[in-house]
C-alpha cells in the first residue's frame, strides 16, 4: 500500500518534471526562460499554476505577434510599403446620411427607407445576428470603472449599464420587424458577447443578475476570446509577471475575434441556422445602434461582405482610426484595398494634412461599428490570412525578480506592450467593391467612452450622456404620428432616441389601426 502510494507521488512529480522541462526548453527557445523563476519558490500549488498557464499559453502565436510588433518598432515603413491614400473625395460625398430626422423612415421613398424595410425584412426572416466587442480592458476609464465596461451605467436620467441600453434596443428591433412585417419573427436575434479573461466571468454574472435584460437566455451567445503575454518594452522583450507564478497576460486585440469564433464553432452555428450577417459593434459607445436594420438593408443591398460605418473625423486630435485605400502590386497590376490606420500610428504629417477645400485629408473616422456576411468570416477564417499583431504601449504593473527577491513595479509611465490584432485589418482581405461605407450621423451614433470623467475631458461617460440625453430630447419633441404609423413610429423614436423608458412604456397604450 505504501509503496503504491510512494509510486504515485512519484509519477506525479516526474509528470511535472517532465512538463517543466519540456516548458522549458519551448521559453529558452523564445528567450523567455525567466518566467519560470517562481518554480524556485513556490508551494506546490503556486507551481502547479503557474505550470498550468504557461501551458495553456499560445506559444507559435506569441512568437508571430512578438516578431510582427518587433518588425514595427524596427521602422514603421515596414508596415505601410506604399503610403496609403485617403478615402476619395468623390466616393465620400456619395456616401449616406440617414434617419437626420426619423421621420425620413417609414416612408418608403429613398434608399434609406427601403434598407430600413430590407432590413427588417431580414430580422423577421432570422437572417441576422449583432456581435458586442466586450473584452477590452478599459483601464483609461481609472480605478473606480466596473471590470467589464458594459457594466457602466450612466444616468439617463434613470441608471442603465450600456448592456442595458444595448439589449433594449436589441428588443426593440425585434418588435419593430414583427410590428412591420406583422408577424413574429422566425427568430430571435442571437446576441454574441465577446468576452476575456478580464472581463468573462463579471460579464457573465451581471447578466444573470439582470436576468438577461428581458432576452431570451438562449439568444445570447458569449464568446470568450484569447489573450496573451504581456512584455516589457525594452528590446528583448520579455514577458512580464503579474505574480511570481502568474504571466501579465492582456486579450489579444478585438481582431482576434475571427479565430475565436471559429476556434468557438461559431461561425458554423451561424451558417447552419441561415445567418447571412453579423453586425460587430464596440460596447463603448453609448448611442450605437443595435441589430440597425438600416445598416443590414445597406449592406445585403450592395452585395458587400464588409460594411463600414463612418463618421467625419471632429478635428486632427481626435482619437479615431481613420478609413484609408492602401495600394497594392506593382505599377502594371495595382489594386486598392481598404484598411484602417489606427490614431496611434498614424504619422502626423498625415494626420493633420488637408485637402484643397481645406478638409482633413484622412477623415472617414471608423467608428468600430462594421458589418461582416457570414459567407465572408468563412472565408477570412478558412484562408491562410493572418491579421497582424500591434504593439499598444501600456502602463503594465508586475513584479520583477531581483536576485532571489520578488519586488513589486508600479510604472508611472508606459513600461510594456500588449499584443492586439485589430478587427478592421480584416478589410483587407476583401476585394475592395465588397466593402460598402456608410456614412451616419455623429449626433446619432457616436458616443464613445474612453476617458474617465474630468473636466474638459472627451469621450467620457459623462460626455456620452450628455449626447444620449440631447438626442432623446431631439427625438421625444418629434410630433406624434397617427393612425397606422404611430406603434412603428413610437418604437422607431425609441430606438434611435437610446430606448427611454417614457417612450416604451407609452407605447402599450398605443393602438395600430
Ligand atoms: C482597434 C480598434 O478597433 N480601434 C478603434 C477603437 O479604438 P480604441 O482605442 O478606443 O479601441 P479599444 O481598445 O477601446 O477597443 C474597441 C472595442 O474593442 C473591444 N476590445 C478591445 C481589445 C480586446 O482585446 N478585445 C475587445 O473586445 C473593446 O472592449 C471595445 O469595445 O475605437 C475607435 C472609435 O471609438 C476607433 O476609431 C478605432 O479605430
Amino acid at each position: 500500500m505504501f509503496g503504491q502510494g510512494k509510486r504515485l507521488v512519484c509519477g506525479l512529480v516526474c509528470e511535472m518534471e517532465h512538463r517543466v522541462a519540456a516548458l522549458r526548453s519551448q521559453l529558452a527557445d523564445l528567450g523567455q526562460e525567466h518566467v519560470l523563476a517562481g518554480l524556485e519558490s513556490g508551494d506546490g500549488s503556486q507551481r502547479e499554476s503557474l505550470v498550468e498557464q504557461l501551458s495553456g499559453i499560445d506559444l507559435p502565436l506569441f512568437r508571430r505577434a512578438l516578431a510582427d510588433v518587433v518588425r514595427t518598432f524596427k521602422g514603421k515603413q515596414d508596415r505601410l510599403p506604399i503610403p496609403p491614400k485617403p478615402f476619395p473625395q468623390a466616393k465620400w460625398e456619395g456616401l449616406q446620411n440617414w434617419i437626420s430626422s426619423p421621420d425620413d423612415v417609414p416612408t418608403g421613398n429613398d434608399d434609406t427607407a427601403g434598407w430600413w424595410s430590407e432590413g427588417l425584412r431580414l430580422v423577421a426572416d432570422g437572417e441576422v445576428a449583432v456581435l458586442v466587442l466586450a473584452g477590452g480592458q478599459g483601464t483609461r476609464l481609472g480605478p473606480g470603472a466596473p471590470v467589464a465596461k458594459g457594466m457602466l451605467e450612466l444616468s439617463v436620467p434613470e441608471p442603465k449599464s450600456l448592456f442595458q441600453l444595448q439589449a433594449e434596443r436589441l428588443l426593440l428591433v425585434e418588435d419593430l420587424a414583427s410590428f412591420v412585417t406583422g408577424t413574429e419573427i422566425k427568430r430571435r436575434i442571437p446576441w454574441l458577447v465577446m468576452t476575456s479573461d478580464a472581463t468573462d466571468s463579471a460579464t457573465r454574472a451581471f447578466f444573470e443578475e439582470k436576468a438577461f435584460f428581458g432576452l431570451d437566455k438562449s439568444q445570447v451567445w458569449f464568446l470568450k476570446q484569447s489573450s496573451l503575454p504581456c512584455v516589457d518594452l525594452n528590446e528583448g522583450h520579455a514577458m512580464l509577471m503579474e505574480t511570481p507564478w502568474k504571466v501579465a497576460m492582456a486579450p489579444a486585440g478585438n481582431g482576434a475575434l475571427f479565430s475565436d469564433l471559429r476556434a468557438a464553432g461559431f461561425i458554423k452555428k451561424l451558417s447552419s441556422q441561415g445567418i447571412k450577417y453579423v453586425q460587430v459593434y464596440a460596447v463603448d459607445n453609448a448611442l450605437a445602434r443595435v441589430a440597425d436594420p438600416v445598416f443590414y438593408g445597406f449592406v445585403h443591398e450592395h452585395q458587400a461582405e464588409v460594411g463600414v460605418k463612418v463618421v467625419s473625423k471632429k478635428n486632427a486630435k481626435e482619437s479615431v482610426g481613420v478609413v484609408c485605400l492602401h495600394q497594392e502590386g506593382n505599377s502594371a497590376e495595382k489594386s486598392e484595398r481598404y484598411g484602417v490606420i489606427e490614431y496611434s500610428e498614424m504619422p502626423q504629417s498625415m494626420t493633420t494634412a488637408k485637402d484643397d477645400s481645406g478638409e482633413l485629408q484622412f477623415r472617414a473616422a471608423h467608428i468600430c461599428i462594421n458589418m461582416f456576411s457570414v459567407q465572408y468570416l468563412e472565408k477570412l477564417t478558412d484562408s491562410d490570412y493572418q491579421l497582424e499583431f500591434h504593439p499598444a504601449v501600456k502602463r503594465i504593473p508586475h513584479m520583477r525578480e531581483n536576485s532571489g527577491t520578488w519586488e513589486s513595479v508600479n510604472p508611472e509611465k508606459p513600461n510594456g506592450i500588449k499584443l492586439e490584432q485589430f478587427i478592421f485589418d480584416s478589410f483587407q482581405c476583401c476585394d475592395s467593391e465588397k466593402v460598402a461605407l456608410l456614412e451616419v450621423n455623429r449626433e446619432e451614433e457616436f458616443a464613445p467612452i474612453k476617458n474617465a470623467v474630468g473636466p474638459g475631458v472627451a469621450d467620457s461617460a459623462a460626455t456620452a450622456t450628455e449626447l444620449l440625453l440631447a438626442l432623446k430630447r431631439r427625438v421625444n419633441s418629434l410630433p406624434p404620428k397617427a393612425g397606422t404609423l404611430s406603434k412603428g413610429f413610437s418604437l422607431l423614436k425609441a430606438y434611435a432616441g437610446g430606448a427611454t423608458q417614457d417612450i416604451t412604456s407609452d407605447l402599450v397604450n398605443l393602438s395600430v389601426e
